[in-house]
This record gives structure tokens, sequence and C-alpha cells, in this order.
């Protein structure tokens, strides 16, 4: 049988840790003069979104002075996400009033490219706003190879992932998308990723340095375009992943990640181009069919499924 190749063996190995392998006292002490900035992305997320920023705040603010700042992107959100973080005690910015000369776009990318505009830090940390129960160990094992390791770029963090569906969980049935889409497509096309255990985690953290250096996919095309762009750009050796442990988070209908998965496709073919390999498809329609509810026809719902992407942070502010 074949065996997953040298490099990735000797990065798993090399690269891969545990959060408990970072404790905060260390990260404190090894922090010096650098500062941490945290970003959670947030649309529609009132009911998960304070707690967070209440941990972050106490834990990782006032008690261990780890974080420096913690921002909640406000992503066009309809319910009262804005009013719960700020009265949690976070920096709240709303996606589009953040480099307003430029055209508005929507997605989660660009909350966290607005985010990361609105922010200073030398290290920032991406926290999803739907995660139910973070414990401190998620932002503290993201830091911990990016404080303890000057040759570490970009850390992604990686868990067990239930999926919990009409009251039942299965303990390790999340991620979807990530076992049927990103997987096999990093797998074929960039073996060299091959060896991160959720390359769509939604919870990593890097220096702006680097972050500010590459391009930022509007949508969901985010995760999987940064794991691509981030390896041209600093290597392998210069990525690194740590065991959070157990992650639960409001899950999508399946139609939701079907949208999420042709954008998450779309964003690899336009990798792929770049490196000349095939075409990537003018404006795609995604078609999907619901039940009616006349019986047997479908609905049929149409979407256009488009991955804008925003230039490296650091060419904007160049312009400017
Ligand atoms: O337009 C948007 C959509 C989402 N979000 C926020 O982004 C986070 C993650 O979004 P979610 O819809 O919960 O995505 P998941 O279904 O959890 O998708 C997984 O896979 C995506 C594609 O890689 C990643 O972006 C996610 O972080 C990862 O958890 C949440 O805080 C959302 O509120 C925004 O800020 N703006
Ligand atoms: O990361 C993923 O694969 C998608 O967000 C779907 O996750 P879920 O299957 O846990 O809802």
């Amino acid at each position: 049988m074949r065996q997953m190749s040298a490099e990735v063996h000797d990065w798993l190995a090399g690269r891969s840790s545990s959060a408990d392998d970072w404790p905060v006292e260390a990260l404190v002490a090894a922090k010096g003069d650098a500062s941490v900035s945290v970003v959670l992305p947030a649309h529609n997320e009132a009911a998960t979104v304070g707690v967070i920023v209440e941990m972050i705040r106490e834990t990782l603010m006032r008690r261990h002075s780890l974080v420096d700042e913690l921002v909640v992107v406000d992503s066009c959100s309809t319910d009262a996400t804005a009013e719960v973080a700020r009265a949690a005690g976070a920096r709240v910015v709303h996606q589009h009033e953040v480099l307003t000369h430029l055209p508005t776009l929507m997605g989660k990318g660009e909350a966290l490219w607005k985010g990361m505009s609105a922010t200073s830090g030398d290290v920032v940390a991406f926290i999803d706003a739907d995660l139910i129960g973070c414990p401190p160990t998620f932002i503290t094992g993201l830091l911990g190879p990016l404080l303890m390791n000057p040759k570490i770029a970009y850390v992604k963090g990686f868990y067990r992932r239930a999926l919990v569906h009409e009251g039942r969980t299965e303990p390790d049935g999340g991620g979807r998308v990530t076992e049927l889409v990103a997987r096999p497509l990093l797998n074929l096309y960039w073996p060299q990723l091959a060896g991160f255990v959720q390359p769509l985690a939604g919870e990593y953290a890097g220096r702006r340095e680097v972050l500010e250096a590459v391009p930022f996919v509007a949508h969901y095309g985010i995760e999987i375009g940064l794991l691509i762009d981030l390896l041209e750009l600093v290597g392998l050796d210069a990525l690194a992943q740590v065991d959070l442990g157990y992650r639960q988070h409001r899950h999508q209908s399946n139609e939701a990640l079907a949208r999420m998965s042709a954008q998450i496709m779309l964003t690899a073919f336009t990798r792929l181009a770049r490196q000349g390999i095939g075409e990537v498809p003018d404006s795609p329609l995604l078609m999907q069919f619901r039940q009616s509810a006349h019986g047997a026809l479908r609905d049929v719902v149409t979407t256009e499924i488009g991955v804008p992407e925003r230039p490296p942070l650091a060419k904007v502010r160049a312009f400017q």
C-alpha cells in the first residue's frame, strides 16, 4: 500500500501540537513587545458571540494580558449580534464601515479582511462566532506556535467535530464539506496540504505581515484560498496545526452547504487556473431543487457562484 509522502509525514510529526503544549503563562512570557489581535466574524450570531467575547475579555485580556485587541466584525447581521458583542466588551466594527472607499462585498472572507484592516496586532487570530463553547485554549493553542517559534507564520486549529441533527449527536459526523469537498480537492491537487486535519477550520492565526501579503476570497472560499496561497508564499514548514480538542457549532442546511461547496471548488479552480491548469467558468449558476408545497414538482433555486477576492491588504495600504 502506498504511504503518505515523507514530506507530509515529517510535517505532521514536526508541526502538529496540542493546545495543552502551550500554557498561557509561557505565551505571555514569550510575547514580549508583540501585540495580539483577535477578530470574530459574525453574521447573526447573537446567541453565541457574547459568551466568546466575555471569555476572551476576562481570561485572555484582563487576567493574562495575552490578547491586546478584540474586534467583532458585524457581517451585515439582522439580529442583535452587534449589541450583544458590544455589551460583552468587544469593539464592534460593521463590515461595510471599514475601507469605505472600496466597493462593498459580502461574505465571511470579506468580514475577516475588514477585521484585519481594523486591527493592528502583530499576530492576528480569527475565531468563528458561532462556536458553542470556546475555551481559552482555542486561542492559546493557536498563538502557541507563533509566539514560541519564529519559523511559524500560520497556525490552523483542528478538533473532533460532532454532527448534531434532530437531537441526535454523531460524535465525529461533522465537517461534511471538509470531508466531501475540501479534503479530496487538497489531496488531489495540493498533496503537501494533506496533513491538515481540518483545512476549513474557522479558527486560525497568523503573522500580520504574512496575512497581509495574500489575497482574501470574500466568501467561504477564504479558508482553502488562504491555505493554498500561504503554502505558495511561505512553504509548508512555516505552517502548523494545533489540536484544540472538541468543537461544536451551528450547522447549516445541506442546501446552504452545497453553495459553500461550490464557492470552495471555484476558489480552488481559480488557484489551479493561475498555475495554468484548466479554466475558471465565468459566473456559474448553481441550480438546486426544493420540495414544492404542491406535490411532486420541485421549486428551483438558482444562485450565482462568484468568488470575488480582495487583494493583499498590504497592497491596499501601500496604494493609500
Ligand atoms: O457572510 C458571512 C457568513 C458567515 N460569517 C461568520 O463566519 C463564521 C463561520 O461561518 P459559518 O456559516 O458558521 O460557517 P460553517 O458552516 O461553520 O463553515 C465552515 O467552513 C467554512 C468554509 O471554509 C469556514 O468559513 C467556517 O469558518 C467553517 O466553520 C461565523 O461566525 C459566521 O457568523 C460572516 O461573518 N459573514
Ligand atoms: O466545515 C465544514 O465541513 C462545514 O462547515 C460543514 O460542517 P458540519 O457538517 O459540521 O455542519
